[in-house]
């Protein structure tokens, strides 16, 4: 298992896979909630029936995979949808990730989280790394990458914590609002920096 945990999370948009790629290219074993997000909704798990027991088989694609789209489009206009699913999937998520990070050996390992904040999850790790830009940023990158309304980008976010909530429990923060090449520099101090823990943390 890795000496050190770093947790990254950030609102929708803000750049945190962006970020963990950059980090996984340094050779940072990284745990990402959002791809063990869709493992557990695979096809042939029981997250993937529960969900086809609770909406119908329109649910499903053509190809008998979740339509993510559609699942979206319900449960963040639909708060009860909404709390039903993350009680189907929160815990299956949690045993997971847990298993991921017991299984990780880089010197520090990295735990993406976009819900780090709102489920407590920072509490259980030895840094916080907050990926973070102005909600109007949020807002274009999200709509640019997903083709997605403004209201449902909107109502995402009005879900997730703020960015002050965020920036309050915050050790570390990346600023991506400029371009790749700053986010990489920052990446790069960052790095070091979480080197030299995990080694303190290995020697005593
Ligand atoms: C609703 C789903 C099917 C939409 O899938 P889609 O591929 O369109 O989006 P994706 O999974 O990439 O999520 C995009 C972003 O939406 C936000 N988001 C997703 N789920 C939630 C949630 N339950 N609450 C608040 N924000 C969320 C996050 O910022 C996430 O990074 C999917 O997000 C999902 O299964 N959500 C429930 C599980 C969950 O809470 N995942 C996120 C935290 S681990
Ligand atoms: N510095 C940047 N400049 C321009 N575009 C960026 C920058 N960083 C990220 N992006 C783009 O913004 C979009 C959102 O980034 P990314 O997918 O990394 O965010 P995320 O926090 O993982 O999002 P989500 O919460 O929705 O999973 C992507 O299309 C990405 O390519």
């Amino acid at each position: 298992m890795s000496q050190f945990v770093v947790g990254v999370s950030g609102g929708i948009g803000s750049g945190k896979t962006t970020v963990t790629n950059a980090f996984a290219k340094l050779n940072v074993d990284i745990i990402d909630a959002d791809v063990i997000a869709r493992d557990v909704v695979a096809p042939g798990t029981k997250g993937l029936r529960a969900i086809v027991d609770k909406f119908g088989s329109q649910i499903l694609d053509q190809g008998q995979c979740l339509n993510r789209r559609a699942l979206r489009e319900i449960i963040f206009s639909d708060e009860q949808a909404k709390s039903w699913l993350n009680e189907l999937l929160h815990p299956l998520i949690r045993q997971e990730t847990l298993r991921q990070t017991i299984d990780a050996t880089s010197a520090y390992c990295m735990l993406s989280v976009p819900l780090l904040i709102e489920n407590g999850s920072y509490k259980n790790v030895d840094r916080v790394l907050i990926v973070d830009v102005p909600e109007s940023i949020q807002l274009t990158r999200s709509m640019a990458r997903d083709k997605a309304e403004e209201a449902l980008i909107k109502s995402i976010m009005a879900s997730q914590a703020s960015r002050q909530q965020r920036l309050e429990v915050a050790d570390d923060v990346i600023d991506n609002s400029g371009n790749e090449s700053e986010l990489t520099k920052q990446v790069l101090a960052l790095h070091q920096r979480y080197l030299q823990f995990a080694n303190a943390v290995a020697q005593s």
